[in-house]
């Protein structure tokens, strides 16, 4: 390390050198920056001008690793405050000026982004930064407890870490910040900040941009113009400066002239699920790798270990095990019967488990999960995780296996239809990039709305979430003026419903047939959406002689169960529902012998026996005329 950084140390020593005169000069130039910024400060607030701060608030934790390093005669080192002196002095990071007049609570503030907008950020640092080599369960507690104690305070969370360990405290972080909806991202360098030609500059910068920007609900890693899942990344290089790839998923966001960031690959967060930490990761974890000049002792000690939970065995190619060697399934199966969760992973560096062959399949029989394309990085993460919950080991194997964090790919048990909808999410994105706003309002007013019906009833909600970028308008309908939430509430799909209350501004629009989204609920039964359309202010509407002619079906084949939605549903004024010749629910109740109806119709909704038909006929009378004893008695 010493011998590669050389070069850079005494360039950087020169420099400081001959900068300490062009320092002074400029602390002299800043001065007088700051005098003018400072009157003209003064006057934008005389005439009461005050720019809006919308700006967004990132939290800087910093761990150590080479990005924060400096050289020392030992060689390259971690201290406390170097790094944050570092930002301040830095032009890029911190407008000086404006944040000694704008900052409070010790904030930095960023010149304007792109995105004409300023990034406001603190510094925190761990007690004792480390070369992340030292990386450990302890570390991973307190750098989540910063972010749990700091998650309503700021908008997103950059992590600067040592490479070496990276990919693991990524996915360690990605499984113990449960829930998460916020950004986080760690970034770190090949060489530190502090040497002249450096990579830490640019990757802070481009985590600087996402994070002061946008929200990716994920625990990500920043690193040379690429924004990786974190728990799909490894170390590949320990030279280059291109050493992270993401061998099985492709990478979310590219730095390129523009940021492009793949949405559709992005987690979705579910904001009724509240974030939480879960720490105590278990640190009893053992990986092995098959390789022809294992012993079976050397794999017995391993696999018989008392003090290991879980076993990581990485076999070779799409996940296979040698078969002549019985001792070896005889080990795994007797370790598996001991209560260890043994996963199969392959060791080729772009994989998938798949079990095609007969030596991948022995080791399904012997009870080894299947890891499908997960790294070993985020295996042992997540195997560290789930240990931590004290769960039941039937859960913690079933869990092993699914996709909790965007960690794996299983095979697809998702319905099809839904995953087509990701790409064409991707493929509106980009067919709406270069439109002109003329086409992007015909696409608005016209294609949007058919297509959020179309998702609505499919129960798309989190889809339509992503729709939200162009400014969608919630209350358009299709051709027929039906809505999303007609479609979804039509078709039961709650979440979808709870997900257009929000968005609408009109709950209870009317489509071409006259008829409310909570009238569809009702007819379809749906309960759950009735009871939270009621809630939200639904109200049921539709034809008249529609409903009339429903509850009079409903009275004749004795559907009280339709009743009872109606009512949950709030309808109102139960009389006015009546056929031309003035006979009403009573009438056809009575007539029809449906004792429970008139009950409830008496009791619920208080309904008036006493209207005449007609040929001045009460239900009364219709009762009587057929001898319904107990009728008559209930209406008398
Ligand atoms: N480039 C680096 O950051 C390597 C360093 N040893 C670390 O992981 O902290």
């Amino acid at each position: 390390m010493n011998q590669k950084f050389e070069l850079e140390q005494q360039n950087s020593i020169q420099l400081n050198s001959q900068n300490s005169q062009s320092q002074e000069r400029k602390k002299e130039f800043d001065k007088h920056q700051a005098v003018v910024f400072r009157e003209k400060h003064n006057l934008e607030c005389s005439q009461g001008l005050r720019i809006a701060n919308q700006s967004r608030k990132v939290l800087i934790i910093c761990t150590g690793g080479t990005i924060s390093m400096f050289s020392t005669e030992n060689g390259l080192t971690v201290k406390k405050g170097f790094f944050e002196k570092f930002l301040r002095e830095d032009s890029y990071f911190c407008d000086q000026d404006y944040t000694y007049f704008h900052s409070s609570d010790g904030f930095f503030i960023t010149p304007l982004t792109i995105y004409q907008q300023r990034i406001w950020y603190k510094i925190y640092e761990l007690e004792n930064p480390i070369d992340s080599t030292n990386m450990n369960v302890i570390y991973y507690d307190q750098i989540a407890s910063m972010i749990e104690e700091n998650y309503d305070l700021y908008d997103s969370f950059i992590i600067l870490h040592g490479t070496d360990t990276m990919a693991y405290t990524a996915s360690a972080l990605s499984f113990m910040l449960e829930n998460l909806s916020k950004t986080v991202i760690l970034t770190g360098s090949q060489i530190p900040c502090s040497m002249m030609r450096n990579d830490g500059f640019n990757n802070l910068l481009c985590s600087l941009t996402i994070a002061g920007h946008y929200t990716i609900p994920e625990v990500l890693v920043c690193f040379n113009d690429k924004l990786f899942r974190g728990n799909r990344c490894t170390k590949m290089d320990s030279s280059a400066m291109d050493s992270f790839d993401s061998p099985n998923f492709e990478p979310l966001a590219t730095f390129k002239i523009i940021i492009k960031i793949k949405w559709d690959k992005v987690l979705k967060r579910d904001p009724e699920k509240k974030f939480h930490v879960q720490k105590n990761l278990c640190d009893k974890i053992a990986i092995v790798k098959m390789h022809p000049f294992i012993s079976s002792d050397t794999l017995k000690a391993i696999l018989t270990n008392q003090d290991t939970k879980a076993i990581i065995i990485e076999t070779y190619g799409a996940g296979n095990i040698p078969i002549n060697r019985p001792e070896v399934m005889k080990m795994l199966q007797e370790a598996y019967e001991q209560g260890k969760v043994i996963v199969n992973l392959s060791q080729c560096y772009k994989s998938k488990v798949e079990s095609i062959y007969e030596t991948g399949r022995a080791l399904l029989k012997v009870g080894v999960l299947c890891g499908w394309d997960c790294t070993t990085e985020a295996m042992a993460s997540k195997l560290a995780y789930l240990f931590s919950k004290n769960d039941s080991i039937e859960n913690i194997m079933k869990n092993v296996q699914k996709n909790l964090r965007g960690e794996l790919s299983p095979p697809i048990e998702k319905d099809m239809f839904e995953f087509q909808q990701e790409n064409f999410i991707q493929a509106l994105n980009d067919a709406l990039q270069y439109r002109t706003n003329e086409k992007i309002d015909i696409l608005k007013n016209l294609i949007l709305p058919n297509i959020v019906c179309y998702m609505s009833k499919g129960g798309f909600h989190q889809s339509m979430q992503q729709l939200k970028v162009y400014g969608i308008d919630f209350d358009k309908g299709d051709y027929d003026n039906r809505t999303g939430l007609h479609l979804s509430a039509r078709e039961g799909q709650l979440e979808t419903v709870k997900f257009l209350i929000k968005e609408c501004k009109n709950i209870n629009t009317v489509d071409k047939f006259g008829r409310t989204a909570l009238f569809e609920a009702v007819l379809n039964r749906n309960h759950d959406v009735i009871v939270e359309l009621q809630r939200a202010g639904g109200i049921i509407q539709a034809p008249k002689q529609e409903i009339t002619s429903i509850l009079m079906e409903a009275i004749r084949s004795g559907d009280q169960e339709l009743f009872d939605l109606f009512h949950l549903g709030g309808l109102q004024d139960w009389n006015t529902f009546q056929t031309a010749d003035g006979r009403n629910l009573g009438h056809v109740a009575a007539t029809f012998r449906q004792i429970e109806i008139i009950r409830f119709l008496k009791y619920q909704c208080k309904f008036r026996f006493t209207d005449k038909d007609r040929w001045g006929k009460t239900a009364l009378d219709e009762a009587k005329k057929r001898d319904f004893k107990e009728i008559c008695k209930l209406l008398s």
